[in-house]
């Protein structure tokens, strides 16, 4: 099968602390994988190196077949790899549909001009719009963003990054801090995207990666442990013992 993303030793150091090390991943197309591993693991690390955020201190990231690992961040988004942060990153003063389609206009090299263009965009707008029901916020278009529950917030955020059109969607901890119904309801939406959208998630709810997960990756330090489907790693004594560890530690 071909590979949609993958890493070759990726590594990232500060001084002596090692944060990744040796992180050699593939990523099929339509993947729904999961990251997982306790805190400090190097997870959104991992992403960083993905995206471009960070520079690694070794290895290679490759994009199908084109070498990326010095590509700048915009450059990556443009290719189709787009990521949410854990922090919410929202403009407060626009509402959501305001919000879906300024993400739009700078997709296509607009965003300067929007102003100027938004009327005659009426384009625009329709994706905007679609998008929205893509994600069951039509009802909340003419909301500001930041009136929303957060739940929807973050709902909002996957909008913007599905407005890149992206092949590959990271998504760091987008359940994190919202209550366990609205959790649900945001992965829902996450499993109703098309398929040609590959989805690469960090996800501390077990109950969810579960769920929604095809195949696992576990960090451990910064070293991946294993990989497999959520059956093998369900099965897996290091992952169990690695999970237990962390309980009886608080
Ligand atoms: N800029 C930095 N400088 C120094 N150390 C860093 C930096 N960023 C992250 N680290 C350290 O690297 C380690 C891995 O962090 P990372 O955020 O990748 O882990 P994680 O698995 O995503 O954790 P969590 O699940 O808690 O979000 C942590 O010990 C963290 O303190």
């Amino acid at each position: 099968m071909n590979t949609l993303l993958r890493t070759e030793g990726l590594g990232k150091r500060w001084g002596p602390f090692v944060a990744n090390s040796d992180i050699s991943l593939r990523f099929e197309p339509g993947a729904r994988h999961a990251l997982i591993g306790p805190n400090g693991a190097g997870k959104t690390t991992f992403i960083n190196l993905l995206t471009g955020y960070l520079a690694p201190s070794e290895g290679r990231v490759f994009f199908g077949d084109e070498d990326i690992t010095a590509l700048p961040q915009h450059q990556r988004v443009k290719r189709g790899m787009t990521r949410t942060f854990q922090i919410n990153t929202l403009f407060a003063g626009l509402t959501v549909l305001e919000s879906v389609a300024l993400a739009i206009f700078e997709r296509e090299g607009m965003h300067r001009v929007w102003h100027r263009t938004a009327a005659s965009r009426s384009d625009v707008v329709d994706e905007a719009v679609a998008l929205l029901g893509r994600l069951n916020l039509e009802r909340d278009a003419d909301t500001l963003t930041s009136n929303l529950p957060y739940g929807k917030q973050r709902l909002v955020e996957i909008a913007l990054a599905l407005a890149t059109r992206p092949k590959v969607l990271l998504l760091d901890e987008p359940a994190a801090g919202i209550p366990t119904a609205e959790s649900a309801e945001l992965f829902d939406a996450i499993a109703r995207l098309p398929r040609d959208v590959t989805v690469l998630f960090i996800e501390h709810d077990m109950n969810l990666v579960f769920r929604f997960a095809e195949r696992i990756t576990v960090l451990v330090g910064g070293k991946v442990l294993t990989e497999g489907t959520p059956a093998g790693i369900a099965a897996d004594p290091r992952v169990k013992e690695v999970y237990l560890g962390e309980a009886e530690h608080g």
